[in-house]
């Protein structure tokens, strides 16, 4: 798919990965629309993207993924703006151990919610043109994080998720595509809080850190290349792509659990 003259929404763009990712589909010539909670970092990101990609090209919506009724009422003015959407990006996510039922809510739920309310604007057998999404998972959606119980849970969810609903997209005739994206660890705020956030197992801090010492930090623009490889290859489907500093690979996963 060329990002050229394509529409995108993308949750939790106000800053970290959202924001790359924002950035890179604006650099391909895509419209962007910037969904998130945080309206001074959004409102104030408008206005630097304007400045560097001219005007209309960008849209702020505040907006919060645990709320549906929100998610849609963004949907509608993207389209209204825009004239469709084609891309959807499921990026908004936090992590907190001790507030995890927020954390299901907003990493798996909020994923959920906006694939869900998207088909209405893509689903062919409606009258859309089809188009793709792309869930910000982590590597924490293929093997575990023993810190994070929760967290892990919930990537995992979206991991699941994102096969399921890509092969009921295929069997459905929707032409609507879902991958997932799997970060290793990226510096960002959500990264930099951690330590505060673990709760129960915040006794699991030091191994933690040896395992970030291990694998590495990555920059935000090494995980949008991933990102990218994902929305514009038409042949990735219900795929899992796992980003580390000095590696990128596809996640295999057992056929059948009989086999
Ligand atoms: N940073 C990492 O190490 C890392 C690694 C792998 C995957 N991820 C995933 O990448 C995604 C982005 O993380 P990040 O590191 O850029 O985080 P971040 O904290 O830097 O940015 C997250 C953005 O999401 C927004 N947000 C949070 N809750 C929201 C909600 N309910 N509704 C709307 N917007 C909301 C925040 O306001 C913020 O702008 C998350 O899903 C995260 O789990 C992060
Ligand atoms: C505390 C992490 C905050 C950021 C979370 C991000 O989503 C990034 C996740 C990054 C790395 C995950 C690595 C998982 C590795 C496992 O598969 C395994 O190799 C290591 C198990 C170590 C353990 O017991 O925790």
């Amino acid at each position: 798919m060329a990002l050229n003259g394509k529409t995108a929404v993308v949750t939790g763009a106000a800053m970290g990965i959202g924001r790359s990712i924002a950035e890179l589909l604006l650099q391909n010539g895509a419209k962007v629309a910037i969904l998130d909670m945080n309206e001074a970092a959004g409102q104030s990101l408008v206005e630097t993207l304007n400045k560097e990609h001219g005007p209309d090209r960008v849209l702020f919506l505040l907006c919060n993924v645990e709320s549906g009724e929100e998610i849609k009422a963004a949907f509608q003015k993207t389209v209204e703006t825009f004239g469709g959407i084609d891309i959807l990006v499921n990026n908004a996510g936090i992590f907190n151990e001790i507030m995890w039922e927020k954390t299901i809510g907003i990493n798996l739920a909020g994923c959920i919610r906006g694939a869900y309310l998207v088909i209405e604007h893509m689903n062919k057998l409606t009258g859309g043109r089809g188009g793709v999404i792309v869930n910000v998972a982590s590597i924490a959606g293929i093997g575990l994080l023993s810190c994070c119980p929760v967290y892990t849970a919930t990537k995992h969810g979206v991991v699941g998720f994102t096969r399921a609903f890509a092969a009921a997209s295929v069997a459905s005739g929707y032409g609507i595509r879902m991958n997932a994206l799997c970060p290793g660890f990226a510096q960002t705020d959500l990264f930099s809080s951690v330590q505060s956030r673990l709760g129960q197992f915040s006794n699991l801090a030091g191994a933690n850190q040896e395992l970030i010492e291990k694998l590495g930090v990555l920059t935000s623009a090494e995980v949008v290349q991933g990102f990218l490889e994902l929305v514009t290859d038409e042949t990735k489907n219900g795929q899992a792509l796992i980003v580390l500093p000095k590696e990128k690979k596809y996640a295999t996963f057992p056929v059948s659990p009989t086999d």
